[in-house]
């Protein structure tokens, strides 16, 4: 097997493809963290602190479990609608809650990326904007019980059934669903890992 080049520290499977489709060699490590907001914290710095924490964490795994030292990359993914956070759905009424709030205008969607490094940790943002349609109250009971928006920040998946109900996207499709794939290479470029340059 080919030398992997760094350590992706998610359970997200979307993370995962996105990170594959553009070539990266990478195993995952897995570093649970506590997603809890602060109180009064804005959304951006939530979504920021977090991508911070998941990497360091991951970087501590690393370290524990002896592993040869990469640069550990991790994200967050959080919707924002007036300023407000909607995280994953708890259940049900949950999900079904905000996709009527989503209902028929826009929100933000904050991915962020943290690379932790020997040398330290960089953050960086990436905001999209989403339009949906207005969503029926039958459409959002069929969606919801589709089970899909369950493991969703917003609970929706742009690259699923939801795809149907967004109208615009101002963005990054990538982002949205989880790791802005053009904001990767730019970060993994600035420590040495030149994705576009090996394209040249
Ligand atoms: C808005 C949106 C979110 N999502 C997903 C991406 C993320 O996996 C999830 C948001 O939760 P996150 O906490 O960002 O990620 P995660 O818990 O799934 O994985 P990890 O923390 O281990 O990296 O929502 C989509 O798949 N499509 C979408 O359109």
């Amino acid at each position: 097997m080919p030398n992997i080049q760094l350590y992706l520290a998610s359970g997200s499977p979307r993370r995962k493809e996105l990170l594959a489709q553009i070539g990266v060699l990478f195993e995952r490590i897995s570093a649970p963290i506590d997603e809890t907001p602060l109180i009064n914290e804005s959304a951006k710095d939530y979504v920021l602190r977090l991508a911070e924490l998941k990497a360091e964490a991951g970087w501590q795994v690393m370290l524990e479990q002896g592993l040869a030292p990469l640069p550990v990359l991790a994200a967050d993914t959080t919707v924002v609608l007036d300023g407000q956070i909607l995280g994953k759905p708890i259940d049900v009424m949950d999900a079904t809650a905000m996709l009527e709030q989503l209902s028929g205008r826009s929100h933000e969607v904050f991915t962020s990326l943290g690379l932790r490094t020997a040398t330290g940790i960089e953050v960086l943002l990436s905001v999209s904007t989403v339009t949906f349609m207005a969503l029926s109250p039958a459409q959002i009971a069929a969606y919801v019980t589709s089970g899909e928006p369950m493991d969703k920040a917003g609970s929706y998946g742009i690259q699923g059934t939801a795809g149907l109900f967004i109208s615009n996207l101002q963005g990054s499709y990538s982002g949205v669903m989880g790791l802005p794939l053009h904001d990767t290479a730019t970060l993994l470029a600035r420590h040495g890992l030149g994705l576009l340059a090996a394209l040249s």
